[in-house]
């Protein structure tokens, strides 16, 4: 794990979310154990860590949709959350969905637009359960943007989305991301994932944020850069993940497996063999 101090890095007052000393548990311990944290706007950071370790209660805690102890978050209020799952309603158009709880006037014409950016306006009357796997989350995307979201959460989008789609996705929240520039949060457990698209790279252990990677590399951004390749070691390294064990595996997905991901870490949407995750040191 880093040895910086990264509980007080990157902590600033321009800052559109603040986390300070968040501590949340169910009973057995604190999965959030004194976390703090700062997002600048317009940054993109991805989230990352074992599985279980608290990536998604974080998340749901700055989506507000977990209770935080007062004065440990500050946020915005223009915010959206994409998950796994696109949670459509089934018996509402697209449109609808994407407008759902918007009271502007020209609430249609904003769900039209943003259907547009995300490619699916001719899918517009369209029912969800019609919609393909990517389609339904082209819609979640098109339903957080027009919001306007100041901070856009994203909890795992793609991990159910075969490897083709999820590369389509990742190009579309990236363009998205360049047009609107909110700060997005980005939970993944997938390391390559993570450098494609975020600015900065957060391992979460211990109910903290362990280490604080920053992500300079320039877009668009290739898997066989030199940069990416140190990158990409100092995140499994940091992830207790072992590369030369990892180094040996045949890849178990290809680009066009439209089998969704496995849980676990993952890099570049392969599952990771058993053997390469060092088992916990605490
Ligand atoms: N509402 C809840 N009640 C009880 N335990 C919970 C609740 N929400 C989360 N937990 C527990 O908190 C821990 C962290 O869960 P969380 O979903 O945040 O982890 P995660 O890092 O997102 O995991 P994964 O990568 O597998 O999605 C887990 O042990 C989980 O069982």
């Amino acid at each position: 794990m880093s040895h910086s101090l990264p509980q007080t890095a990157a902590l600033g007052t321009d800052a559109v979310v603040t986390v300070r000393g968040l501590i949340r548990g169910f009973g057995n311990g604190n999965v959030l154990d004194g976390l703090s944290l700062d997002l600048q706007p317009g940054s993109f950071t991805a989230l990352l860590g074992r599985s279980g370790c608290g990536k998604s209660t974080l998340l749901r805690t700055l989506a507000k949709l977990d209770p935080a102890p007062p004065g440990t978050v500050t946020l915005p209020d223009e915010r959206a959350v994409v998950f796994q799952e696109p949670r459509l309603v089934p018996w509402m158009p697209v449109l609808r969905n994407v407008t759902l709880g918007l009271r502007h006037a020209d609430a249609e014409a904003r769900g039209l637009a943003a259907l547009e950016e995300v490619g699916l306006s001719h899918r517009s009357r369209a029912w969800p359960l019609t919609l393909s796997g990517g389609e339904a989350q082209r819609a979640a995307l098109a339903r957080a943007l027009v919001r306007e979201p100041r901070l856009l959460l994203l909890d795992e989008p793609f991990a159910a989305l075969d490897a083709l789609t999820r590369l389509r996705m990742q190009g579309l929240v990236e363009t998205l991301w360049h047009a609107h520039a909110p700060a997005i949060l980005l939970v993944t457990h997938d390391v390559d994932e993570a450098l494609l698209l975020a600015d900065r790279a957060l391992v979460m252990a211990d109910g903290r944020i362990a280490a604080d990677i920053p992500v300079p590399l320039a877009r668009p951004r290739r898997h066989g850069d030199p940069g990416f390749i140190a990158l990409r070691s100092r995140l499994l390294s940091e992830l207790g993940i072992d590369e030369e064990r990892l180094a040996g595996q045949e890849p178990q997905r290809s680009a066009t497996d439209s089998r969704p991901a496995p849980p676990g870490v993952a890099v570049g949407g392969y599952a990771l063999p058993a053997g390469a995750v060092a088992a916990p040191s605490h």
